[in-house]
C-alpha cells in the first residue's frame, strides 16, 4: 500500500488525527503514534505535513524508533519543481539548513577518524625514531 504523494498532498495532513510527515523522502502516517510518542505530541505536531528529516535525525532516535517508523510508512514523496522548501524543523530559515537526504556527515566522520589514526601513528613512529637516534 505504497503510494506516491506530492509535497502539497502531504501538507494537507496536519492534524493530530491525520498526521503525515516526510522523513528521508518517505511519507509516514504518524496519526496512530502521536499519543504514544515518548518525545510528546507537541514535537510531532510541529512537523505535521512537513519534512521532519532533520528533526527526527537530530534526536538520534533508536533502532526501535526506526522500526516503529517503518510500520507507519505509507508512501514515497514525489518532489516537484517549485515545491515549498521542506521545513527541516526549528521553524528557522529552512534555506540555511542542510538539504534533507543530503549525504550525512557519517562519511566525513570516518575520514576524520582515519586521518587522526594515521596522523597519530606517524607521530608515534617519528617519536620512536627520533628517540632511538638520540
Ligand atoms: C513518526 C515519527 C517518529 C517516531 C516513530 C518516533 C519514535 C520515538 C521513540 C520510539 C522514542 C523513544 C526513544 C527512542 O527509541 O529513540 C522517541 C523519543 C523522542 N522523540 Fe521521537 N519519533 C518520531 C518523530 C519525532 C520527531 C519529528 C521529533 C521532533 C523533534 C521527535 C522527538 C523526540 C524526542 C525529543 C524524544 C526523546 C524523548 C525523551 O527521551 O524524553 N520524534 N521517539
Amino acid at each position: 500500500m505504497s503510494k506516491e504523494l506530492s509535497y502539497s498532498d502531504v501538507s494537507e495532513h496536519t492534524s493530530k488525527k491525520d498526521l503525515y510527515m516526510v522523513i528521508h523522502d518517505k511519507i509516514y502516517d504518524a496519526s496512530s503514534f502521536v499519543d504514544e510518542h515518548p518525545g510528546g505530541e507537541e514535537v510531532m505536531l510541529d512537523v505535521a505535513g512537513q519534512d521532519a528529516t532533520e528533526a527526527f535525525e537530530d534526536v538520534g532516535h533508536s533502532d526501535e524508533a526506526r522500526e516503529i517508523l517503518n510500520g507507519l510508512l505509507i508512501g514515497t514523496l514525489q518532489r516537484k519543481d517549485g515545491d515549498p522548501k521542506p521545513n527541516v524543523g526549528g521553524g528557522s530559515l529552512a534555506s540555511s539548513a542542510p538539504k534533507p537526504g543530503a549525504v550525512q556527515s557519517q562519511g566525513m566522520g570516518m575520514t576524520l577518524y582515519a586521518v587522526l589514526l594515521v596522523g597519530g601513528a606517524l607521530a608515534f613512529f617519528a617519536y620512536q625514531y627520533l628517540n632511538a637516534k638520540a
